[in-house]
């Protein structure tokens, strides 16, 4: 068994979130766009349960509770309940119904109904739901933690393995159970996965900034594709930006903007002998007025562990190897 979806970018604003169709439901199928995310283990949705005041303009999971095995039967007792890193939260209650994504189904997986959704979920309606794709360890239901969709289909793949091919502006693939030979031109370079935190969280060698020599030191990442931006440490983060005249941390948005005139420097990062380029007009995010932008390199804060964001991840192919707890990067 093998799947392959579309990652389509959020189309208003800067490929802020890629979103996947994904089909809910056997007897009244339902296709609701969701920010698959690498970021988090839950798999919630916009649903009948949403107040209609929160679930203005998403398309809602309305799950089918009839009486065949192939219905959707809630699952007694179980809720669940989210915070993210930018603040936004929701909860619920949990299903469990028929999950299909790119032609692969998983039969009985955990659907996370929403009642509850911050605001900032209200005003994204292109995403109705998230798919999350990390451990499974981070899943909220309780009191039985839930499998992600991933780990329930990964047996019965060809390969525990699937990747992620987003593009810069336009649609790019998730691919599940097996790896597409014609989607890179270079050699994959593997680097172990430390799952004891639940992310996929590996070590990288170093990085170069703009035409600076690189620096070789070993630090700690998250792949992530629920966030946008590529956040580092704030000392890197000062020296990239010192690179491009008038830019600067603006504190009212506590990001660094600079002149929309302006292209910002190549991010090269490494792993291992590899080095992956992030070109410099990927590290261009988007206007916060006529002449200032908003940077694509943003700082990690107070964060154990730098976020390869959208913004990295859209510059190379990358391999999830759920099956030997590895992440491979390939230049496409
Ligand atoms: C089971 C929880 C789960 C693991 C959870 N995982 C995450 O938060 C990471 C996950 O990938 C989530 C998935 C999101 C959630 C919102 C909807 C879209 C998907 N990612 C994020 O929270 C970061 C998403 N937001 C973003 O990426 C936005 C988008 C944006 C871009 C440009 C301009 C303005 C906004 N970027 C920012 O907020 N930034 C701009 C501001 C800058 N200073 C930092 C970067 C977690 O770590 N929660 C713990 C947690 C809780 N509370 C807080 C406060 N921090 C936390 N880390």
């Amino acid at each position: 068994l093998t799947g392959s979806a579309v990652a389509n970018p959020n189309p208003s604003n800067f490929d802020r979130e890629y979103l996947v169709p994904v089909i809910i439901g056997a007897v009244t199928p339902q296709t609701i766009n969701m920010d698959l995310d690498t970021g988090s283990s839950d798999l919630w949705v916009f649903s009948n349960s949403t107040p209609g005041a929160q679930a203005t303009g998403h398309v809602v999971y309305q799950p089918n509770t009839c009486n065949a095995s192939t219905c959707a039967k809630l699952l007694p007792g179980e809720t669940w309940s989210i915070q993210y890193s930018d603040m936004s939260s929701s909860s619920g209650i949990v299903y469990s119904d028929l999950v299909t994504i790119g032609g692969a189904a998983v039969s009985s997986q955990a659907v996370e109904a929403a009642q509850i959704v911050s605001s900032s979920f209200t005003t994204d309606t292109a995403n109705s739901g998230l798919l999350g794709m990390a451990f499974s360890s981070l899943n909220t239901c309780r009191p039985q933690q839930q499998l992600t969709w991933f780990d329930n289909i990964k047996a019965s793949l060809a390969a525990e393995v699937w990747t992620a091919n987003l593009q810069k502006g336009a649609a790019g693939t998730y691919n599940f159970g097996y790896i597409d030979s014609t989607a890179y031109n270079s050699n994959i370079t593997y680097t172990p996965v430390s799952t004891l935190r639940g992310f996929w969280e590996f070590t990288f060698s170093g990085y170069q900034l703009g035409s600076s020599s690189f620096v070789t030191t070993d630090m700690a990442a998250i792949a992530d594709t629920g966030t946008t931006l590529l956040l580092l440490p704030s000392a890197v983060v000062e020296s990239y930006w010192a690179q491009v005249p008038s830019a600067h941390l603006e504190p009212s948005l506590g990001a660094y903007i600079y002149p929309c005139s302006a292209t910002p420097p190549n991010f090269t990062f490494g792993i291992g002998s590899y080095r992956g380029v992030v070109p410099g007009s990927y590290l261009a995010y988007g206007p916060v007025s006529s002449q200032w932008c908003y940077g694509g390199i943003q700082s990690q804060g107070s964060s154990p562990f730098s976020v390869f964001g959208d913004v990295l991840l859209k510059a190379q192919f990358v391999v999830f190897d759920v099956g030997n707890l590895r992440i491979g990067y390939a230049a496409k």
